[in-house]
C-alpha cells in the first residue's frame, strides 16, 4: 500500500480523463466461521463445520444426512473459529480496505445470518482500517489529505443519518454524475483519529439495536460508514492545476437474515425481521445477476440498499464481501444460503478505477478551505458537530449560573444576617418580640446604638457577637442546659420562626416539587421541601422550650401529620379525593423528603443541621450527645427496621458494576434477596445492588489511593468517619461536620458536577434516583459524593480515549453505555401502565407536555426525564417519577450509615493499626 508520489498515484488512472484505465476484478469472497458461544456450548451443541484449508470449508455431518461425501466449499479465503478479525484483516480486507488512499473506491461488506458474527467483523474491520489510514498519513507528508465521514442505517426501508439527531427520513436522489446520492446526509469533516472514534460511538449508539431470541444485540438495520478521502500533493497547492485523488471506503454491516421458525419474532421484531429478508433478497437477486454477467436489466431500484450500493456492486469499487457463519448445527441451513451467496458474489466482477479529478483553480482552492478550516479547528477546537455545540453551550450555562448562583446566595447569607442579628439586637434591648423590631439599613456589622447596647456586659467584638448568635441558635434547640441564658433562647426562638415562615413560603408555591432556589433559609443549593421541614419543626415543637410557632404550626407537629398536610395539597392539585389514599404518595414522599434539603432523615443525627446553621457551626460546637440520643428516640418507624448488611464479597453486586451492557452507574438484573427487590422481570437493579455498589466503589477507591499512599481529603474524611465509628458512642457524622465548613457549597458544586457527568457517560436512570434520593446534602454524603465524582470522571476519560482500541463487549464504551441506558428507558417505559392509573398518566403526560394522541408516549416520558441537568425541580420530579416506577419508597432505604460502617475494619487497620 505505498504509493509515495503523485506519479504513483497517477499511473494507474492515466485515462480517467482521457481514457479510463479500470481494474476489472473479482470480489473477493472471505468466510469466517464463528467459535460456539458460551450459549451453545452450555446447550451442548456442536460444530460440524470444519475448515479444511486456507480457501475450503467443509460440511462434515452431510456425509450421515444425505449418503454422499461431503461438499467442500472453496473461496478467496476462510477462516474457523480460532481466527481473529486481525487475522481476517490482514489476509484480504486490508488490501481492498486502503485502496482508497490511492483514490480507489472500495467496500467491505458483512453478510449473514443474525448472530453469525457480522457487526463484530466488522467492527474490528472498520478500526483496524482507520488505524491504518491515519498511519499512511502520517508517512506521506508530501500530500495533503482531507477526511470526511457519513453514516447512514436503513431501517425499516427508511434511510436514517446515524450521525445527527434528527430521524427525519433521507430522500435517495438520482444525479446524473455521481449515481444515487442521499440528500442531506451529514459529512463530517475528521479532525482526528479521536473525532472519528467519537463519531462512530455516537453512530453505534444511533444504530437499531435490539434484542431478539437469537442475539441480544441484534442489528434491525443496514448499516453504511463511508469514509471519504480526499487528496493532492502538497507542493501543487495554490499553483493552479493539480491532481486530486477523491474515494470512499465503506463499511457496510448489513442486518442478519433470520427465520421467523427461529428468531420467534412478533410485533415490531416481526416486521424488522421482514424488511430485512426482502432487501437481502434484492441484493442476492443483483448478486445472482451479476454473476452471470452484466447482461440485461439488473435489479437495483428494488431496494434502497442495492440502489445506494450499486456502485459496490460491479460498479466503480474494490469490494470484499465477508460471510459470517453460525456454526450450531441447527443453523446449517441458513449457513449453507450464505455460502450459496459467497459463491455467486465471487463470480461478480467490478470495474474499479483511480478517481481522480483533474483539478481547476477552483477545485484547489475548495481544497484549501477545507485544510484552513481544519487546521483552525485543531488550534481553537470549534465544535463541529450539534453535541460539540451542546456540550460548549452547557459548560457556558453552567459558569453564568454557577457566577449567578453565588451573587444570589451571598445577598441571601448577607440579609439573613442582617436580619437575624438587628432582630436579635432589639429583642435584648427591648425585651419585644422581634417583628416590633425595625432594621436598620446599611452594614448591619457596623457599630450602631444597638451594638452598643449588646457590647455592654456581653462581648464588644462582632465577631464574637456573631459566635454568640450562632451558639445561641443552637443552644437554643437543644435540651435545657445549665448556662443556657434567657437571652439566647429567645434569639432561637425568632431565628425558628423567621426560619418556619420561609419554609412556609416555599411550600405554599410547589408543595410537590420545590426549587433549590426557594431553600433560601437552609440555603442548601437543591431543595425539596418535605419530610426535611417537617422533621426540623418536629423537633422545634417538640423542644421543651416553648417555640412561638405561628398560626397553624401545630399541623407541623408530627411528621405523620405534615406528610398528610402536604399531600391533602397534591390530592387537590391532582384532582383525586382528598379523603382516600392517594396514588400519588410516593411520588409526593419522595418528591417532598427532598434531595439535599441539609435535614437529616430520621435515621441520621442533626435533624438541625440545616445547610445554614452547619455553617454558622464552629468545629468546637457540636450538638451534644444528649441530643442525638433524643433525635435518636425521634426515628420514625421506618428507620427502625432491620436491613440486611451489606456484603462487600458479593459476586453478584461486583459483577454488576463490570458489566458494560448495563448502563454505567447501574447494575444487572438484581440477583440480591431483600425486601427492597423489585421484580427480576423488570430487570431493573435493587436499592441493595446500588448500595452494595456504592460502597465497593468507596472501598476500592479506599484502598486504591492507601495503596498510592496518598492521603488525600477523601481519605481523611473516610478516617474520621472511621474513627468516629471506632469510637463506639459517637455519631460519625459529627467530626466530619466540623472538617466541612464550606460543606453546602462544596456539595451543590459536587453535585452540579455529577449531574453533568451523569448526563455525558449515559449513567443508568435508576442509579441517578437512588443516588440524589439518598445523598440530599449531609456531610456524611461528601465520601460518596466524591467518590462517585472520580468514577464518573474516569469513565469520561475513558469514554474519550484517544486510540481506537477493539470493543472487547466488557469495557464500557460511550456506544454501550447508550445502549444500555436506551434499553433500561426501554424497560422503565413498560412499567408506566404498571405503576401509573390511566388518571395520573394524563396528568403526567400533560405536565410533561406530551401528546395524548402519541404513540410512543410513554417512551416519550422516560426520554424526558433526567434530561435536563441544570433545572433541579426537572431533576427531583424525574427522580420522584422513577422511583415510583421502581416502587422504591425512601422510607425504605437503608440508612446511609451502613455504608460509613462498612469500612471501619479496613481503614482502621489501614490507616489506625
Ligand atoms: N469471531 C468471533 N469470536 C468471538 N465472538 C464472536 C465472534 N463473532 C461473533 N461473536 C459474538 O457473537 C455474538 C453475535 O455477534 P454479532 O452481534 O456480531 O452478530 P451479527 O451477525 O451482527 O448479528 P445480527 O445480524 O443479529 O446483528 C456477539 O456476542 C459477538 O460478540
Amino acid at each position: 500500500m505505498e504509493a509515495s508520489s503523485e506519479e504513483e498515484h497517477l499511473t494507474k488512472s492515466e485515462n480517467k480523463q482521457g481514457g479510463a484505465c479500470a481494474r476489472e476484478e473479482k470480489i473477493l469472497v472471505l468466510v469466517r466461521l464463528r467459535p460456539l458461544s458460551a450459549m451453545e456450548i452450555a446447550r451442548n451443541e456442536v460444530s460440524d463445520w470444519e475448515c479444511i484449508n486456507e480457501s475450503s470449508i467443509l460440511f462434515r455431518n452431510s456425509l450421515q444426512e444425505r449418503s454422499m461425501s461431503p461438499t467442500a466449499y472453496t473461496y478467496d479465503r476462510v477462516f474457523g473459529g480460532d481466527c481473529s478479525t486481525r487475522q481476517l484483516y490482514d489476509a484480504g480486507a486490508k488490501e481492498i480496505a486502503l485502496s482508497v488512499v490511492s483514490g480507489i473506491n472500495s467496500s467491505i461488506f458483512a453478510y449473514g445470518q443474525t448472530s453469525s458474527g457480522k457487526t463484530y467483523t466488522m467492527l474490528g474491520i472498520t478500526q483496524y482500517t482507520v488505524a491504518d489510514i491515519y498511519d499512511y498519513i502520517r508517512r506521506h507528508e508530501e500530500r495533503a489529505f482531507v477526511l470526511k465521514v457519513s453514516a447512514m442505517e436503513i431501517y425499516n426501508e427508511v434511510v436514517k443519518d446515524l450521525l445527527s439527531t434528527n430521524s427525519t427520513p433521507l430522500r435517495l436522489l438520482d444525479d446524473p454524475e455521481r449515481g444515487t446520492v442521499v440528500e442531506k446526509l451529514t459529512e463530517e469533516i475528521l479532525r482526528d483519529q479521536k473525532h472519528l472514534k467519537k463519531l462512530l460511538s455516537v453512530c453505534e449508539a444511533q444504530r437499531q439495536v435490539q434484542e431478539t431470541s437469537l442475539n441480544e444485540t441484534s442489528s434491525r438495520s443496514h448499516q453504511i460508514l463511508r469514509l471519504t478521502i480526499e487528496s493532492c500533493a502538497c507542493d501543487v497547492i495554490g499553483k493552479g492545476k493539480s491532481a486530486i485523488l477523491a474515494a470512499s471506503v465503506n463499511f457496510i454491516d448489513l442486518a442478519g437474515s433470520e427465520r421467523v421458525s427461529q428468531s420467534l419474532s412478533v410485533g415490531q421484531r416481526l416486521k424488522e425481521g421482514c424488511h430485512i429478508n426482502r432487501s437481502l433478497l434484492t441484493l442476492s437477486t443483483v448478486i445472482r445477476k451479476l454473476s452471470k454477467g452484466r447482461h440485461g436489466h439488473v435489479n437495483y431500484r428494488d431496494s434502497k440498499l442495492t440502489r445506494i450500493l450499486q456502485p459496490c456492486l460491479g460498479g466503480n469499487a474494490r469490494t470484499a464481501i465477508i460471510c459470517t457463519l453460525s456454526p450450531a448445527l441447527r443453523h446449517v441451513e441458513q449457513s449453507r444460503n450464505t455460502l450459496l451467496f459467497a459463491r455467486c458474489a465471487k463470480e461478480v466482477r467490478t470495474n474499479a478505477q483511480v478517481n481522480v479529478v483533474m483539478s481547476d483553480k477552483a477545485l484547489v482552492k475548495h481544497l484549501q478551505k477545507e485544510l484552513a478550516q481544519l487546521e483552525g479547528d485543531s488550534r481553537t477546537p470549534v465544535p463541529t458537530s450539534i453535541s460539540d455545540h451542546i456540550a460548549l453551550l452547557r459548560r457556558k450555562d453552567l459558569q453564568i449560573e454557577k457566577l449567578e448562583r453565588e451573587v444570589k446566595e451571598l445577598i441571601k447569607q448577607r440579609d439573613l444576617a442582617q436580619a437575624n442579628l438587628e432582630d436579635a439586637l432589639c429583642e435584648i434591648k427591648n425585651g419585644h418580640s422581634s417583628h416590633q423590631c425595625k432594621r436598620k439599613n446599611g452594614d448591619p456589622y457596623h457599630p450602631s446604638d444597638d451594638d452598643e447596647d449588646l457590647s455592654d456586659g456581653t462581648s464588644s467584638s462582632v465577631s464574637n457577637r456573631r459566635n454568640f448568635l450562632k451558639s445561641s441558635l443552637y443552644q437554643g434547640l437543644e435540651e435545657s442546659t445549665p448556662g443556657s441564658d434567657k437571652v439566647s433562647n429567645t434569639i432561637c426562638k425568632d431565628v425558628c420562626c423567621f426560619m418556619m415562615n420561609e419554609s412556609r413560603k416555599n411550600e405554599s408555591t410547589d408543595p410537590l416539587f420545590q426549587t433549590a432556589g426557594k431553600d433560601n433559609v437552609r440555603g442548601s443549593a437543591l431543595a425539596v421541601s418535605g419530610n426535611g421541614e417537617l422533621e426540623d419543626e418536629e423537633i422545634m415543637s417538640s423542644s421543651p422550650r416553648e417555640v412561638s410557632l405561628p398560626q397553624n404550626s401545630s399541623n407541623y407537629g408530627s411528621p405523620g401529620r405534615g406528610v398528610h398536610d402536604v399531600q391533602k395539597t397534591i390530592d387537590t392539585r391532582l384532582g383525586d379525593s382528598p379523603v382516600e389514599p392517594s396514588p400519588w404518595s410516593l411520588v409526593t414522599d419522595l418528591s417532598s423528603s427532598g434531595c439535599l434539603r441539609s435535614s437529616r432523615s430520621s435515621t441520621c443525627t442533626p435533624h438541625l443541621m440545616t445547610s445554614q446553621n452547619l455553617e454558622m457551626l464552629q468545629p468546637n460546637e457540636k450538638p451534644s450527645p444528649n441530643l442525638s440520643t433524643k433525635l435518636l428516640r425521634e426515628r420514625s418507624p421506618h428507620s427502625k427496621r432491620r436491613i440486611p448488611p451489606l456484603n462487600y464479597n458479593d459476586d453478584n453486586a461486583r459483577h454488576s458494576r463490570n458489566n458494560s451492557e448495563f448502563s454505567v452507574g447501574s447494575a444487572q438484573l438484581d440477583e440480591l434477596s431483600g425486601q427492597n427487590r423489585v421484580p427480576e422481570d423488570e430487570g431493573i437493579p435493587s436499592i441493595d445492588t446500588f448500595v452494595a455498589g456504592m460502597e465497593e466503589m468507596a472501598k476500592l477507591q479506599y484502598d486504591k489511593d492507601a495503596s498510592d499512599n496518598q492521603v488525600g481529603e477523601t481519605d481523611l474524611k473516610l478516617q474520621v468517619v472511621a474513627k468516629n465509628v471506632r469510637d463506639v458512642g459517637l455519631d460519625p457524622i459529627q467530626n466530619v461536620i466540623g472538617t466541612l465548613s464550606d460543606w453546602p457549597v462544596e456539595f451543590e458544586r459536587l453535585q452540579r458536577s455529577i449531574l453533568e457527568l451523569w448526563q455525558t457517560c449515559n449513567v443508568s436512570l435508576v442509579h441517578r434516583t437512588y443516588f440524589v434520593l439518598l445523598f440530599k446534602g449531609h456531610p456524611a454524603d461528601s465520601i460518596y459524593m466524591e467518590v462517585e465524582l472520580r468514577r464518573l470522571s474516569f469513565v469520561k476519560e475513558t469514554f474519550s480515549k484517544e486510540d481506537l482500541e477493539v470493543d472487547d463487549g466488557r469495557t464500557p464504551t460511550l456506544a454501550s453505555s447508550l445502549r444500555a441506558l436506551r434499553r433500561e428507558r426501554e424497560t422503565l417505559s413498560k412499567l408506566v401502565s404498571r405503576r401509573f392509573s390511566q388518571e395520573q398518566r394524563k396528568w403526567i403526560y400533560e405536565k410533561w407536555d406530551i401528546s395524548l394522541d402519541s404513540k410512543r408516549r410513554k417512551l416519550q416520558l422516560i426520554q424526558r426525564l433526567w434530561s435536563d441537568t441544570k433545572d433541579m425541580n426537572h431533576i427531583m420530579e424525574s427522580a420522584a417519577i422513577v422511583a415510583r416506577l421502581l416502587r422504591f419508597s425512601e422510607l425504605d432505604r437503608p440508612p446511609k450509615e451502613t455504608f460509613g460502617l462498612s469500612f471501619t475494619p479496613r481503614i482502621i487497620r489501614k490507616s489506625f493499626g
